[in-house]
């Protein structure tokens, strides 16, 4: 196959999972602390051997614990690229960038041609002769990462890339990768949502050690399937049955949607944004189908308004107002209120073999 895929069970971490990537795309792989993000990228570079599985990167066999093929780290042709990228402290950044060419036996002066080239690519060229103790985080990170490119790897591995740099340092980098990945096979594990929309051809979500959501990042991050993509999304995520063209949730409420496709099964997902549902304190008198008796849980500050999170039944929404309506409506833990939301705000769809919902109905959050 043309792209890389992995496929690992590590036992002692619980982990058992394949994420594969189409040859020139780049894959985000998102998820909870301790899901298996990182275990599946030390399966990918070669530094976990896992108990079973396989590793293939464009037709070439790095990893196949049954026919005991396990290629070396270094010759697997994958860079890597982690939260801050080490350098040899000792080493001038050109030569630490022109290492990878020179071990694979470039001259020292070819090596140190390409190094430069991929250090204007990043836009450092200026730090060249610099030793590479005094970088600050962001020069060191692009310069680890020209570093990265100039072994030419066949796919790229990006562990929390942008993690340890403040938020400017952070968008300059995250520039940077965006050409640096282009049409380089890649994998990304990242919290950061916006590196995976800027990045990001699809989304994996893994929980608990499994893959439980695969698709186009537009779509996990539009209509996600898991609780883990719905939280990072910011929107809320409903679980229910199908009831004619609705979604029916528990004792008896009604979520009327636009069904988004073919539902295969009886269980149904809705995704409400918050922004699209409406508080009041009174019944409203609008058209929306969708309206709701409920109490105020928790009121939370969000950069231009407040996000609301009420109690409907056994189901927590969370709904975004402006502070002009969070002053007008004086909500309060305990407050009770009506929401409403109109049906075509309400996606329904089917589950997915991917997907697997945790068993709560609501997750959302920032
Ligand atoms: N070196 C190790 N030895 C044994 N178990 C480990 C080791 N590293 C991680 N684990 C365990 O394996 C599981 C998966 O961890 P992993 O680091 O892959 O998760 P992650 O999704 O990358 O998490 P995070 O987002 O916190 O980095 C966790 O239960 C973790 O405690």
């Amino acid at each position: 196959m043309s792209g890389l895929r992995v496929a690992g069970r590590v036992d002692e971490r619980d982990v058992d999972a394949e994420l594969i990537v189409p040859q020139g795309r780049v894959l985000a792989v998102i998820g909870p602390n301790g899901a298996g993000k990182s275990t599946m990228l030390q399966v990918a570079s070669g530094l976990l051997l896992p108990d079973a599985g396989r590793v293939e990167l464009d037709g070439r066999v790095l990893t196949d614990v049954e026919a005991g093929i396990q290629v070396p780290v270094h010759r697997r042709r994958i860079g890597l690229l982690a939260q801050s990228g080490l350098l040899f402290r000792h080493l001038s950044v050109l030569d630490n960038v022109a290492f990878g060419p020179r071990s694979q036996g470039a001259s020292r002066h070819s090596a140190r041609t390409t190094a430069l080239e991929w250090l204007e690519r990043v836009g450092v060229a200026e730090l060249a002769p610099r030793p590479s103790r005094e970088l600050s985080g962001g020069q060191a990170q692009r310069v680890a990462l020209a570093r990265t490119l100039a072994a030419s790897p066949d796919a790229l591995l990006l562990d929390e890339p942008t993690s340890a740099l403040d938020v400017r340092v952070a968008a300059g980098l995250r520039q940077v990768l965006t050409e640096a990945t282009r049409g380089l096979t890649t994998i990304l594990v990242s919290h950061d949502l916006l590196d995976i929309v800027s990045l990001a051809d699809e989304v994996a979500v893994i929980e608990n050690g499994r893959v439980v959501e695969q698709g186009e990042t537009a779509r996990v991050l539009g209509r996600p399937t898991s609780s883990f993509a719905a939280g990072l999304a910011g929107v809320n995520l409903v679980r229910g049955r199908l009831d004619g063209t609705d979604a029916l949730i528990g004792e008896g409420l009604h979520i009327h949607g636009i069904p988004e496709d073919e539902p295969a099964g009886d269980e149904v997902l809705a995704v409400i944004r918050p922004s699209s549902i409406v508080v009041s304190l009174s019944r409203p008198e609008s058209s929306a189908r969708n309206v709701w008796q409920g109490q105020v849980n928790v009121l939370e500050p969000l950069p231009h308004g407040i996000r609301v999170r009420a109690d409907v039944g056994q189901l927590e929404l969370a709904a975004d107002i402006t502070t002009a309506s969070a002053a007008e409506l004086k909500l309060a833990p305990g407050t009770r209120v009506w929401l409403s939301v109109k049906a075509q705000e309400v996606a329904i769809s089917g589950v997915s073999a991917h997907s697997a919902p945790s068993s709560g109905v609501t997750a959302s959050g920032a």
